[in-house]
């Protein structure tokens, strides 16, 4: 069975975002992810962390004013010197709270527009040799248009032609499974094609976004499928309880 982190923005809302670790290590969990800590300091989230006796999964870059509708700045040429700030941010933070993963939003822009194409390459080379510097892996992930319309990665087989071209430096893919069954389908056989450049996979239902098990896939067959590829990684639970959390943990006691 693979193992799962407890993703605390979308789950344990019933408390404050820092009694969440507490909550999810209660509930059986092991590991976390998030979408930003930035709202608190790096050393109160990374105490809340290792008081509960978890581990971090994974958290986003800074990806600019979230309340105004904004999704990234890796796409954006007009905000590169912002760009460069977040990811100096999110390095530091990273290097504090101790993830392996940080997650480079791309930002909402055309991806035919070749502005929007060199800045995103820019970025990626960028924030791929800043976090390799401390030894964190970078990510990136397609959003289907229809949770985020406009967003610039919103094709596996673009993010995976990417992930080639950098070759064997530290940029891998983010495969989340609700977005990869709303975009593209065939989830079980592209996750053995795409094995070898995935670094961290998410799992909802598809099409509410909600416990597995509760939606159109057959989540017990994909858990199945990640052991037998070898994953080794966390499967992060991206999606929003249909009521109380804990009580919808059911799936996982099933696995
Ligand atoms: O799938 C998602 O929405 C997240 O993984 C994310 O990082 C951006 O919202
Ligand atoms: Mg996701």
């Amino acid at each position: 069975m693979p193992r799962f982190a407890a993703n605390l923005s979308m789950m344990f809302t019933e408390h404050d975002f820092l009694d969440r670790f507490q909550a999810a290590a209660d509930a059986g969990f092991e590991a976390v992810e998030y979408l930003f800590p930035y709202d608190f300091p790096a050393e109160v989230v990374a105490e809340k962390l290792t008081n509960a006796g978890l581990s971090q999964a994974l958290f986003n870059m800074p990806a600019g004013d979230w309340s105004k509708g904004e999704r990234g700045l890796a796409a954006l040429p007009e905000r590169r010197d912002e760009f460069r700030e977040a990811v100096a941010k999110a390095v530091h933070y990273a290097t504090i709270i101790g993830t392996p993963l940080l997650h480079m939003m791309s930002g909402l822009a055309d991806p035919r527009d070749p502005a929007a194409a060199a800045s995103y390459r820019y970025a990626l080379s960028f924030a791929a040799e800043k976090t390799a510097e401390k030894g964190i892996g970078l990510v990136i992930e397609p959003i289907n248009g229809r949770d985020m319309p406009g967003y610039f990665l919103n094709d596996f087989n673009s993010a995976v032609a990417l992930i080639d071209e950098f070759g064997p430096r530290n940029v891998k893919l983010q495969y989340d499974i609700y977005h990869r069954q709303i975009i593209h389908g065939d989830v079980l056989t592209s996750l053995g094609q795409m094995m070898q450049v995935i670094a961290h996979i998410q799992i909802a239902s598809v099409p509410l976004r909600h416990e597995p098990g509760t939606g159109e896939l057959n989540d017990a067959m994909i858990f199945a499928e990640i052991d037998r590829l070898g994953y080794g990684g966390y499967v992060g639970c991206e999606y929003r309880p249909l009521g109380d959390t804990v009580a919808g943990l059911t799936w996982l006691n099933k696995t």
